[in-house]
């Protein structure tokens, strides 16, 4: 019988205590709780630790930088204990080699260990977008390119939009972890994301995880709304 896919829910905000409600009413509806940029740079580090206490932690700081700098960076990282964290693909070979040794220096328990995910092309980008950065082939192509190089060069996953979960694991395996943002129930707002797909279209396809924000954050009933994507999911 095929794992169930499991459900991050993305807690985008500058409130402390926004976050902290959100962790107690929903936080253990989901299977996991993402902290990014916008809380990390607002909040601090102490925030971060507080209110992922007692929850799996995606902590989402899409790391992109030189080599060395990375790994310095996502060894400071380390004491926040995230399940999973994430780095830009197209940072190249060496900068995802050296953060995973980073890695395994911080946690030397294997099963303790952060797993390093690799952002391929964001969700937010369609073919336009891609091509105005000067990279001139399309999402698909450019996932299974970043993909591969991500794998081979320790990353234990990816982070991708549903689209491309097919492609990726014919190429790949059922290995690596694939973390699926972009994800709309049906009839919500797609905002800013471009590559959707329902939460039962994702699991279909093959998705280990879906992060899921504002579906969730700016419901009228965020609890409610974690639930029902959890029920989606349970009968996918
Ligand atoms: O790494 C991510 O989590 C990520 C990668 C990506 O390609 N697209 C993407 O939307 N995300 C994150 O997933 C979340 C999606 O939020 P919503 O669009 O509100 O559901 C945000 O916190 C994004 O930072």
């Amino acid at each position: 019988m095929s794992k169930r896919t499991k459900l991050i829910a993305a807690f985008d905000t500058n409130s402390r205590s926004q976050a902290e409600e959100w962790s107690s009413t929903l936080g253990n509806t989901v299977d996991a709780i993402k902290l990014g940029l916008e809380f990390t740079y607002a909040c601090g580090l102490d925030a971060v630790r507080e209110v992922s206490a007692g929850h799996k932690l995606f902590l989402d700081l899409k790391l992109h930088d030189i080599p060395n700098t990375v790994a310095s960076g996502l060894s400071a990282l380390a004491p926040l204990r995230p399940a999973l964290t994430t780095i830009h693909a197209c940072g190249g070979a060496e900068m995802i080699s050296r953060s995973r040794e980073a890695l395994e220096k911080s946690f030397p328990d294997e099963a303790q260990r952060p797993r390093l995910l690799a952002v391929t092309v964001l969700t937010s980008m369609d073919d336009a977008g891609l091509r105005e950065t000067g990279v001139d082939t399309t999402p698909r192509e450019q996932v299974l390119r970043l993909g591969k190089l991500a794998i081979a060069s320790g990353a234990d996953g990816l982070v991708c939009s549903a689209h491309e979960i097919g492609l990726l694991r014919d190429a790949l395996g059922d290995k690596p972890v694939l973390v699926v943002p972009g994800i709309r129930p049906a009839g919500s707002a797609s905002n800013d994301q471009k590559r959707i797909m329902t939460p039962t279209q994702a699991a279909q396809a093959g998705a280990d995880w879906i992060v899921v924000g504002r579906p969730i954050t700016r419901a009228v009933n965020p609890a409610l709304a974690a639930q029902d994507i959890m029920a989606e999911l349970a009968s996918a």
